[in-house]
Formats: C-alpha cells, sequence, structure tokens
C-alpha cells in the first residue's frame, strides 16, 4: 500500500490545496479543459472537483438572452456575482472536506474577479492556478459553438440559428469587459497557464510546486484534433488456456488466428488511408499479436505497457494462488486496486507507471495499443472516467477490438468482435475458477 501521505506520484496531497481558475472568453474550451483536468487529477487518486458558474447561475436564470451577460445591465451583473459567490463558497467547503484541486470553471474575464478569486482562496491557505485560454481563430470558436453551445441547457428548445446569434452576442458582451491575464503590470506575481489557439503557444508564469507543474504539464499536451485509441488485448496466450497469470508466453493457435485477423479489424475500422500508430509491450505475447499489421504502421514497444508485475505468483493460477497465499488472495479481493502483489504491483502502481502513456496518448493522433488485461482496463477507466473500486474487475475479452474516440464532453465507443473463441479470463471475487462467464454487471 502506498504511504498516506503520498498518493503514488511523489505529491503530498494532504498538503496541497490548489484552485485552478479557468480563464477566458465563453466558447474557448474552459469546461474541456476543466473536465480533462479533473478526470486526469482523480484518474491519479487525487481528489479533484469542479465548480462550474454556470450552472449556479441556471438556478436564477435558466435560459438568459444574450442582455443578461451586459455588464451594464445591473440584475444580470448581480446574478452572475451571486452564482460565483455561491460556486466559490461551496469549493471552499469540499476543500475543507480534504479536496485539492478545485478547479473554478468560469470566464473570470476581469481583473478585479480574479483578484478576488486570488484573495479568497489565499486567506483559507489555497495556492491559485490562472489557467486561461485565448482564442481568435474564428473557425474554432464557430465549431465550438456548434458542437457544444447549442446543445447547452441555456438554449433548449430554441431554432439553432437564433441561439448561434445570441451565443455570438454574449460573446461580444464580454469582450467588452475581457482582460487578458497581464505579466506586465500587476498580474505578474499570479501563477498562470496561458494557452494561445490550443497550446500553438503557451505562456507559464511562476509555477510553484510539484502539482501544479503536473498539470500545467498535462495541460500543455491536450489538443482537440479529431483522433481515436484502439485497444486490444493480444491473442489468447497459451497460459491464458491454462489460466495461469503472468509469463512471457506465445500464443494459442487462436491467438495466432487473432493475430491473423487483426489487420482486417482494424482496416474495417480505421480505414486504409489514415496513419496509424501501433504500441505494444515488451512481452511476447503482444508484439506478436501486432506483427501482421501492415509494416507502414509506425511500431513502438513500450516497458511501462507490460502486464501487472504479479511478483511471487506470476505463472500460477487463481487456486494455486488461493493454496499459498490464502491471505493475499483473500486481501487481493477486499481491495483489488490497491492490492500489491508481494514482490509485484498493484493497479495503483500501474496507473503510476502509465502516466507517461497517458500524456503520449493525449499528445498523438490515432494510436492502437496492444497490451494486457490490467493495463487496458487502467488505460480504459481514464478514457471512460470509470471508478477505481469497479475497473479492476472489468471484463475485457479477449478477441475484440475496442475503439475510443474523445468528444468534447466524454468518449464514445464501439466494439469491433472477431468471432474467434478464445477462454474467459475475467473471474469474480472470491473466484478461483479457471474460466468463468462474467456476470452482467461485469462487463
Ligand atoms: N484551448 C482551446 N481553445 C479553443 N477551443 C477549445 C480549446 N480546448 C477545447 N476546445 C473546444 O472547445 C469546445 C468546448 O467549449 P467549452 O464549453 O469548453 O467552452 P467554454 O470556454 O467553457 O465556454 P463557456 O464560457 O460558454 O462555458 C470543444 O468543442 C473543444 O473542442
Amino acid at each position: 500500500m502506498p504511504s498516506k501521505t503520498n498518493n503514488g506520484v511523489g505529491v503530498q496531497v494532504e498538503d496541497t490545496k490548489i484552485c485552478v481558475v479557468m480563464v477566458g472568453l465563453p466558447a474557448r474550451g474552459k469546461s474541456y479543459i476543466a473536465q480533462l483536468a479533473q478526470r486526469y487529477l482523480q484518474w491519479l487518486s487525487i481528489p479533484a472537483a469542479t465548480f462550474n458558474v454556470g450552472n449556479y447561475r441556471r438556478h436564477d436564470a435558466p435560459q438568459p438572452t444574450a442582455d443578461f451577460f451586459d455588464f451594464s445591465n445591473p440584475e444580470g451583473e448581480r446574478k452572475r456575482r451571486a452564482a460565483a459567490e455561491a460556486a466559490v463558497a461551496d469549493m471552499l467547503a469540499w476543500f475543507r472536506t480534504g479536496g485539492v484541486v478545485g478547479i473554478l470553471d468560469a470566464t473570470n474575464s476581469t481583473k478585479e474577479r480574479r483578484k478576488w478569486v486570488w484573495d479568497t482562496c489565499t486567506a483559507h491557505g489555497i495556492e491559485v492556478l490562472f489557467v486561461e485560454s485565448k482564442c481568435d481563430d474564428e473557425k474554432v470558436i464557430m465549431a465550438n459553438i456548434r458542437d457544444v453551445k447549442l446543445t447547452s441547457p441555456d438554449y433548449r428548445g430554441q431554432d439553432p440559428e437564433d441561439a448561434a446569434q445570441d451565443f455570438r452576442n454574449r460573446i461580444k458582451h464580454y469582450e467588452k469587459v475581457y482582460k487578458t491575464i497581464d505579466a506586465d503590470h500587476d498580474e505578474d506575481s499570479y501563477t498562470y497557464l496561458k494557452l494561445m489557439n490550443v497550446g500553438k503557444q503557451v505562456i507559464i508564469n511562476r509555477i510553484q510546486d510539484y502539482l501544479q507543474s503536473r498539470i500545467v504539464y498535462y495541460l500543455m499536451n491536450l489538443h482537440i484534433r479529431p483522433r481515436s485509441v484502439w485497444l486490444s488485448r493480444h491473442g489468447e496466450s497459451l497460459y491464458n488456456l491454462s489460466g495461469r497469470i503472468g509469463g512471457d508466453m506465445l500464443l494459442s493457435p487462436r491467438g495466432e488466428q487473432y493475430a491473423k485477423k487483426l489487420p482486417e479489424l482494424v482496416r474495417e475500422s480505421v480505414g486504409d488511408d489514415r496513419p496509424l500508430t501501433v504500441w505494444t509491450s515488451t512481452l511476447k505475447r503482444t508484439i506478436a499479436t501486432a506483427r501482421f499489421l501492415p509494416p507502414h504502421y509506425n511500431q513502438l514497444q513500450w516497458k511501462a505497457l507490460d502486464e501487472l508485475d504479479s511478483g511471487v505468483c506470476d505463472g500460477l493460477t487463481y487456486q494455486e494462488i488461493k493454496d499459498r497465499y490464502p491471505e493475499d488472495f483473500a486481501a487481493r479481493d477486499e481491495d483489488k486496486y490497491n492490492y500489491r502483489y508481494r514482490g509485484g504491483e498493484s493497479y495503483r502502481d500501474v496507473v503510476i507507471r502509465l502516466e507517461p502513456i497517458i500524456m503520449e496518448l493525449e499528445r498523438s493522433e490515432d494510436i492502437l495499443i496492444v497490451t494486457h488485461q490490467a493495463v487496458l482496463r487502467c488505460i480504459y477507466a481514464y478514457f471512460m472516467k470509470k471508478d477505481q473500486a469497479k475497473s479492476p474487475w472489468m471484463n475485457v475479452p479477449l478477441h475484440t477490438l475496442i475503439k475510443l474516440t474523445p468528444r468534447a464532453y466524454g468518449t464514445e465507443e464501439v466494439r469491433y468482435e472477431a468471432h474467434i473463441p478464445a477462454v474467459s479470463t475475467w473471474r469474480g471475487k472470491g473466484s478461483t475458477a479457471k474460466h468463468e462467464n462474467p456476470t452482467p454487471e461485469s462487463l
């Protein structure tokens, strides 16, 4: 088990409290950035939550027209201020319950508002990291309005043309008062990250500690080019057949069939002309599974993608583990995410070593990852925001290609089955059965 004060990424999380304050005009991707930062931190077991001022404002003003955002409209101004105060009050209460990174998702477009947030947070011992998204690329802004704003609850049931026009008017009101974070004058003492035109240019000011720099590095790697990530386990291995874990075995005859079928499955899903990069682990079974893929695909082997190390249990069946290490067997079922095999790893350890993979995935475009059950569960959990208590129990069938496509607010999933039979390697709590059928909840 990792020590209490260290969550495994070397962060003394108990001592750190950071408020990430989003800054920028509407439709500049602030909510998008906020939800990705939250997902990344939660995946690393760092308590993170987002406080979206727009959601608070909707209690009082569910479907405001653009005039509401006119800064000379006192009623609108009062309600927007009240919404910001309510969001910050909730965030402070959340920090008191052990929160580590609170994300304040709002425009925070004036210096006065930023000073108020900074003063309030620092008075409570909370570090402030401003994250400003600036974008003057009309095409990107229009695409943002089309993709996410027209489906926002603010415009439910309204004509899309009218809604788009109204939203542009809303932006104009903000433009009248918006001031970018100004390093030359009074805002130089702030810690901030400025992302210009989706990371084409980046300015970093006064980053103070490790956790802040992790967040900044992660956000610098984000992009919005359309792409997908394909995930596959290796084909059925000889150890899968005999119900043994770990090892470095080759494929069974049915696993070989899957390897031969994989190029066709990939072509069906990716198409012929999209360049694809293939990542495998360094173990024989993933390399063998990827070996019939077209030679023009770039292939890379990552040690970080190797299967969870089962230490002294490597090469054993679950029955053998239960017989030789009954306490370990029970402890693993009790808390599978945190249980670390003697001389081996836990799921939590795997997540930590996968962090560079996630960084690289965020920077990249289309990638196919051929890896192992536990590793795939961890990567899947990142994209699909799966709960740590549940993700280690998830069924990831052999001989299936999973396509994940990140969208503005979530990840879409499609599964392609090769229709080549394979044993099930899923195991329910308490079971030592070599091959079990998954229950509906584990799917
Ligand atoms: N750095 C960025 N610059 C511009 N657009 C981005 C950026 N990152 C993501 N996006 C795009 O922004 C869209 C999402 O907009 P989002 O709702 O996050 O805007 P917002 O700034 O939070 O707006 P509002 O202030 O109205 O809530 C997505 O389509 C996403 O692709």
